[in-house]
C-alpha cells in the first residue's frame, strides 16, 4: 500500500442549490520517499485535493489514506493527533504563513510541545531543525520580519519537518520566489527527502517546477486528472492536449525556442477547447 492512497475522490463546495462539485473522481498515490507533482491551472482543484489530504474538507465520496489510516471528516481527537504528526504543509506564502510574534524557536517548538515533547528536547530538536533547513542557530532568537522570503520558506519547512512527518503537502511553495531562490529552496527539500524519506504532495502551476522536483506527475484539469505517470515520459511525451498546451507555456531557458512556444501556445489557445480554457 502507497503512503498517500486516493481514490475516487469527489470534493464540492456549498450546500443545497449552491452545492458545487469542483473535484470529480480523483485517483492518486504517493509512496515513501516520492514526490507527485499535481500540476494544472488556477482552479482546477489541486489545493482542495491537498486540504482533503489533510482532513481539512470531508470527501462528497471516494477516499483518502495516509499511511494507511482513513482520512475522514469524523476522526476522533486521538486520530486527529496522529494525522497531524504523519502530514504536514508547506504553503505558498512565506509572509503569511509564519506568525510576526512568534521567535523562529517558538514557531519551531510549538508543534512539538502540542504533542508532548519536553522543554529540554525541544530545544534540541529546534536546533537540529535549523541546521537541517541550513539557517543558523541564533536564527532562533530572532522574529520572521528580520529574513527574507527565501529564509522565511526554509522556517516553514523547519517547521512542517518537526513532527518528523511522512508526508508533506506542499502548496506552491516556491511559486512566491525569485527563480535562484526557487532552485536552491527545491534542492533543499530533495535533499531532505533523501534524508528522511518523506513523500511530497507537490502542489504547482508551473512544469519547469515539476520537472525540477517530482518523480511522477498528475496533470489536472477542471476537477479531473488528465493524464499522469513518470516526470519524463510526461513532460517529453504528453498525450493530453490539455498537458501539451501546459508545456507549451512553461518557460524555458532558450530564448528562440521560447518565442517558438510562445507562437504555438497562442495557436493552441485559439484551438483548445474552442479557446474557452479558464485562466489563460
Ligand atoms: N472555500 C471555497 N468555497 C467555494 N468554492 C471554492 C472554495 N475553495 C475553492 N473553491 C472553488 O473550487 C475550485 C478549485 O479551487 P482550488 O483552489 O482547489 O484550485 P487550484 O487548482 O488550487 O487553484 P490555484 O492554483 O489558483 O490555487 C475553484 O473553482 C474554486 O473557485
Amino acid at each position: 500500500m502507497s503512503l498517500l492512497e486516493i481514490q475516487g475522490l469527489k470534493i464540492g463546495y456549498g450546500r443545497g442549490r449552491r452545492a458545487k462539485e469542483v473535484v470529480h473522481g480523483v485517483d492518486l498515490a504517493v509512496d515513501t520517499g516520492e514526490t507527485l507533482g499535481l500540476v494544472g491551472e488556477s482552479g482546477s482543484g489541486k489545493t482542495t485535493i491537498g486540504r482533503a489530504v489533510l482532513g481539512l474538507i470531508p470527501p462528497l465520496a471516494g477516499s483518502v489514506t495516509v499511511a494507511g489510516r482513513p482520512v475522514t471528516g469524523s476522526m476522533s481527537k486521538v486520530e486527529r493527533r496522529a494525522h497531524a504528526q504523519a502530514v504536514q504543509v508547506v504553503f505558498q506564502d512565506p509572509y503569511t504563513s509564519l506568525s510576526p510574534s512568534l521567535t523562529i524557536a517558538d514557531t519551531l517548538s510549538e508543534p512539538l510541545k502540542a504533542q508532548g515533547v519536553g522543554r529540554a528536547e525541544a530545544t534540541a530538536r529546534v536546533n537540529d531543525l535549523l541546521d537541517r533547513v541550513r539557517l543558523p542557530k541564533d536564527a532562533g532568537s530572532r522574529l520572521p520580519r528580520e529574513f527574507s522570503g527565501g529564509q522565511r520558506q526554509r522556517v516553514a519547512i523547519a517547521r512542517a519537518l518537526a513532527l518528523r512527518p511522512k508526508l508533506i503537502v506542499c502548496d506552491e511553495p516556491v511559486s512566491a520566489l525569485d527563480l535562484t531562490t526557487q532552485a536552491v529552496i527545491l534542492d533543499l527539500l530533495i535533499e531532505i527527502q533523501r534524508e528522511t524519506g518523506v513523500g511530497y504532495l507537490f502542489i504547482t502551476h508551473d512544469l519547469s517546477v515539476v520537472r525540477h522536483i517530482s518523480h511522477r506527475v498528475a496533470v489536472m484539469y477542471r476537477g479531473d486528472i488528465v493524464e499522469q505517470g513518470e516526470t519524463r515520459s510526461v513532460t517529453g511525451n504528453p498525450m493530453h492536449d490539455y498537458t501539451k498546451r501546459l508545456l507549451l507555456a512553461s518557460p524555458v531557458a532558450d530564448p528562440r525556442e521560447q518565442r517558438q512556444r510562445r507562437a504555438a501556445w497562442l495557436e493552441s489557445r485559439a484551438t483548445f477547447c474552442g479557446g474557452v480554457a479558464a485562466g489563460t
